[in-house]
């Protein structure tokens, strides 16, 4: 992908300023989302708006979409003063959004949802269902974007959903496309078809400003970036005159190690042992056909594939959110190098399994990691409320209790919050992470499953989730790692289990380069494998 750095002709570069947003300010309670930003995206350019979770990104995108009204503030689209009341007036302008969580309607077509709610004299117009089709051809033949306008949404890859979602937007006749973490659901492959589309797009005189916590993706596809730092501009730049290094320090306000340190691994003996695991899908299809691997303590086994290969129902299975037809899991208390008791835990619900020492960081955080109208006091007992220590006998003892126990999760873990009485809903993505985080390990447990557990999360959080779970090991606990993410894979993990249509096929080393795991991960067999 490195041809990708756009270089632009001068001319190009000087090109007027699609969108300029000068002093824009918007509080929420207790936090300045957004402190006198500015932002200037030139015509034709890839633009990158980049800042840890909380830095105020989407609240500044919120606001030229028009979903948030600024306190203060001026915005000019192609350089004319531009009042921008709701999504309405910004689809006027020429302002698209492409959703982080889609907004399609799941039994519908990709025609029909392109139609809803599409405005009158856009495409096609009226609800035209023949004409919506040919456009949408149309459109799709223009763009590089191939779908089948009768597929149903529900049917469809995320990556094609959300090549519906840019349809629908380009269909509204967006010539400037925010684009929000499109890529943070998106496999490898899918996210090297976005750049190619997203390419094509500028190539057409459309502009594009991209959010992202991936430097690698802000180096290989944008122009220019901005950096926002809790609120307020921390710098801008041209991609092509900085590095990874140099945005990061902008974006954290420090030196961000970019590279896991740890020390080699001692483990001691197996605490999570699962074998020969079989379940289904939703479906009813078998998707696990006998998985087995042990995680020992003070281990990190890291598991890799292609996403879609049973990983996230190993997953459940494994914590006791999907029912195994057969297989055996055990989980082991160590003590002082030595397995104390070993319980078999197979057929035991999330909670009792919970209970015997597994913590479970989710993939879905939104879904079920956290109950996001409650408060983050609330949600750091979640899954906790049954245990003695918080037992209802003493009420006003429990209440000052859990207010003490969310406070010390928040300041150990670095959530930045005005209160713990904030609904977890309000937080940016990296702070619910660590909410979570937090909670699953101040309990103390004998393993720990980390799913995606770096998912949305900026490179400081990152950095501060990698040293959490590499303390776990040294600890001595096990820990389950399943990333998407292979180079995470790679610098955390201390034996990586490659998984392939449902079943483990291979353990390789934490030195297996990423050729071989791209070979084990797609069904073939390199030579140097050690089990
Ligand atoms: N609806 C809201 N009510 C209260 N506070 C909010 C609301 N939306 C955002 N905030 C707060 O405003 C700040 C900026 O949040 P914003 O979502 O804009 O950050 P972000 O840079 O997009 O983060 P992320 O990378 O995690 O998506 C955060 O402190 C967040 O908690």
């Amino acid at each position: 992908m490195q041809e990708s750095t756009l270089v632009r002709p001068v001319e190009e570069r000087s090109s007027p300023f699609a969108v300029e947003m000068r002093e824009i300010c918007k509080a929420w309670p207790g936090v300045i989302a957004n402190d006198h930003v500015n932002l200037q995206v030139r015509k034709g350019e890839i633009h990158a708006l980049v800042g840890e979770n909380g830095a105020g990104k989407s609240t500044l995108m919120n606001i030229l979409y028009g979903l948030i009204h600024p306190d203060s503030g001026e915005i000019l689209i192609n350089g004319q003063p531009a009042h921008i009341g709701g999504p309405r007036d910004a689809m006027h302008l020429g302002i698209g959004m492409v959703h982080q969580h889609f907004m399609l309607i799941p039994p519908l077509t990709v025609a029909e949802n392109i139609i809803l709610g599409r405005e009158p004299g856009g495409l096609g117009g009226g609800l035209n269902l023949k004409k919506a089709r040919t456009d949408i051809r149309a459109l799709s033949e223009q763009y590089g974007l191939p779908i089948d306008p009768d597929a149903r949404i529900e049917d469809l890859s995320v990556g094609l959903q959300q090549r519906v979602e840019i349809l629908k937007v380009l269909a509204r006749g967006a010539d400037i496309l925010i684009m929000d973490e499109p890529t943070g659901v998106l496999t490898p492959q899918e996210t090297y078809e976005l750049f190619g589309v997203i390419r094509g797009l500028v190539a057409q005189g459309k502009t594009v400003i991209f959010i992202t916590h991936k430097l690698r993706e802000v180096l290989d596809l944008t122009d220019n970036i901005t950096v926002l730092r809790r609120g307020k501009n921390a710098g801008t730049l041209v991609t092509r005159e900085t590095n990874q290094k140099e945005i990061a320090r902008l974006m954290v306000g420090r030196e961000v190690l970019l590279r896991v340190n740890k020390k080699p691994a001692e483990p001691g003996p197996v605490v999570l042992h699962v074998e020969n695991v079989h379940a289904d899908s939703d479906l009813g299809l078998e998707v696990l056909h006998g998985a087995s691997f042990d995680v020992h303590a003070g281990e990190i086994l890291g598991i890799a594939g292609v996403e879609g290969n049973g990983q996230t129902e190993l997953v459940e299975a494994v914590t006791g959110m999907r029912h195994l037809t057969s297989g055996t899991i055990t989980i082991a208390k160590v003590r002082d190098g030595k397995q104390e008791v070993n319980t078999d835990i197979t057929g035991l619900s999330a909670r009792e399994k919970r209970k015997m020492g597994l913590a479970h960081i989710p993939e879905d955080r939104r879904g079920s990691g956290l109950v996001l109208p409650e408060s983050i006091e609330d949600n750091s007992i979640l899954g906790r409320q049954r245990w003695p220590e918080f037992s209802w006998s003493q009420v006003v003892l429990l209440l000052n209790k859990i207010s003490s126990w969310a406070k010390r999760l928040v300041t150990d873990f670095d959530v930045r919050t005005p209160s713990i009485e904030v609904p977890v809903r309000a937080l940016s993505g990296g702070n619910q992470q660590k909410v979570i985080i937090a909670r699953e390990l101040a309990c103390n447990p004998e393993a720990l499953v980390a799913s995606q557990p770096t998912r949305g999360v900026d490179i400081g959080a990152i950095e501060f989730i990698h040293r959490r779970l590499i303390e776990q090991r040294d600890a001595g606990k096990a820990v389950l790692l399943i990333s998407a993410e292979l180079d995470e894979i790679r610098s955390l993990s201390d034996r990586i289990a490659v998984m392939y249509e449902g079943n483990i096929v291979d353990i390789v080393g934490p030195d297996a380069t990423e050729e071989q795991l791209g070979i084990l991960m797609t069904g073939g067999h390199p030579e140097h494998s050690e089990k």
